[in-house]
């Protein structure tokens, strides 16, 4: 028998049973719940007059449709109050631990699980919501489920699920300064596309996934999703155990040892079988730049837009020139003639404290203040905690001081639930990880970059190439 890859491994440790046509029933240790996927599910369990199967396992809280200005005086916009206000009250009924909008220990789902210890290596972790695929980064199979699905969990504890093919990204060297995870996983996309990882898991690998922390491991995590697989990983090591050790949700002792002597066994064998691997050169990567209405539709900075006349395929040239009209782009412009009305630091992708950090780090380097024809340039901490660590750090002031708006924590412009939004028109540097149509805000349009690039733009006004600033 060969070896087992990583997600081969948690898979066979929460299987309950399989049937004929490979249909399994998972067990699910990890919960994640949010207001916008939650309603209907609690409203099915009150209808059928059942309780939740475990509750220690859920952990729930409102991100998508807070404020992120002012909180004292509630929800202005009635529907986000009643999403909010209808998973307090659902929370409250059921018994499921949920961290409040005034609670300092709210914040986006995909930051606050792991931040609590709520995520640990080994575990099954699901969440009414597509990137829950960043939980991946440490070591656990991590993916979105549907309204039905959240109401399933809720009430059994397990998932229907059919089992995913093995494929192996392998990113090897050293990375630029100047580039971060979310150029790694941007490259990765511009690769394979956003088709490329349909009907897999990828697990992240390779001397360069090694080499990121557990907040950029978490940003390449995230955008599993955006590359086709419903689930990313990346194996267990020092650097997993120490971010785990000592946060509120982990082991603590005895529980602690047997838990890591596990933990140590989460990667996977040297002969482990893949279906597919793809290989990347770390030394390679530059800054990206989206130009399009896709993930995929991406470049580096040193790029021009690129020339569907070019494109031989007639389905991707019309795609191409769908994109670049919406995107009101022409053809064969250097990316960093492309100037920008509004810049958005957050999002699960990008709102940890080291994301935050390398924001500041380009601010204090390249002095100044955010650009005249940038309207808005925001910072939305991932969570009231990264906010704080933020803000002991003076992060804050290097933001503020150059103009920023420094905002309280949730999902924020990442997708315009809320009152942050782009107008019509208007062309953002975001650090999120969409950027199809109307998605910041209906007519907006969206380059997905890393945060230095997204703060060297705010002052700049256009990309730049932040490799030439830090
Ligand atoms: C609202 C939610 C269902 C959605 C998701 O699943 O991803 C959102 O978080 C997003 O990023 O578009
Ligand atoms: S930050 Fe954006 S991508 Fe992440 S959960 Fe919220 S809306 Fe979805």
């Amino acid at each position: 028998m060969s070896g087992r890859t990583l997600y081969d491994k948690i898979w066979d440790e929460h299987v309950v049973h399989t049937e004929e046509d490979g249909t399994a029933i998972l067990y699910i240790d990890r919960h994640l719940l949010h207001e916008v996927t939650s309603p209907q599910a609690f409203e099915g369990l009150e209808l059928a007059a059942r309780k939740v199967w475990r509750l220690s396992a859920n952990l729930a809280v409102s991100d998508h449709n807070v404020p992120t200005t002012d909180r004292s005086a509630g929800i202005a916009d009635p529907v986000s109050r009643l999403q909010v206000e209808t998973l307090d009250r659902n929370c409250d009924r059921f018994g499921i631990t949920q961290f409040k909008m005034h609670d300092k220990r709210q914040g986006i789902v995909h930051v606050i699980g792991p931040e609590q210890g709520a995520t640990l290596p080994g575990m099954t972790v699901v969440c009414g919501d597509s990137h829950t695929s960043t939980h991946g980064a440490f070591g656990a199979l991590a993916h979105g489920i549907g309204t039905s699905e959240v109401e399933h969990v809720l009430a059994t504890q397990t998932l229907l699920a059919k089992k995913a093919k093995n494929m192996r990204v392998v990113v090897e060297g050293q990375l630029p300064k100047g580039c971060s995870a979310k150029d790694i996983v941007l490259a990765i996309i511009g690769k394979i596309g956003t088709a490329g990882g349909t009907g897999y898991t990828i697990e992240f690998a390779g001397s360069a996934i090694r080499a990121l922390s557990m907040e950029g491991r978490m940003t390449v995590c995230n955008m599993a999703i955006e590359a086709g697989a419903r689930a990313g990983l990346v194996a267990v090591d020092e650097t997993t155990l120490q971010y785990v050790k000592g946060r509120p949700f982990a082991p603590t002792g005895a529980e602690w040892d047997q838990a890591v002597a596990y933990w140590r066994t989460l990667h996977s064998d040297p002969d482990a079988h893949w279906d597919a691997v793809v290989e990347l050169d770390a030394a390679q990567i530059r800054p990206q730049v989206t130009w399009g209405t896709s993930p995929e539709m991406v470049v580096s900075i040193e790029d021009r837009v690129p020339d569907p006349e070019k494109e031989k395929d007639p389905v991707k040239r019309n795609a191409m020139e769908r994109a670049l009209q919406y995107m009101d782009l022409e053809p064969n412009k250097p990316m960093q003639d492309i100037f920008i009305d509004k810049v958005f630091i957050g999002s699960c992708t990008n709102s940890r404290i080291e994301d935050l950090r390398e924001a500041a780090n380009v601010v204090r380097r390249m002095g100044g203040r955010v650009a005249a024809n940038v309207k808005l340039a925001m910072v939305v901490p991932g969570s009231g905690l990264v906010k704080e660590q933020a803000e002991r750090e003076g992060l804050h002031e290097v933001f503020r001081a150059a103009g920023f708006e420094w905002r309280e924590p949730g999902c924020s412009m990442c997708l315009a639930m809320n009152a942050d939004r782009l107008e019509p028109g208007e062309r953002c540097a975001s650090t999120s990880n969409r950027n199809f149509e109307g998605r910041q805000g209906a007519g907006g349009r969206t380059h997905l970059v890393s945060p230095a690039m997204a703060a060297a733009a705010a002052i700049e006004g256009r990309f730049v190439d932040v490799r030439r600033l830090v």
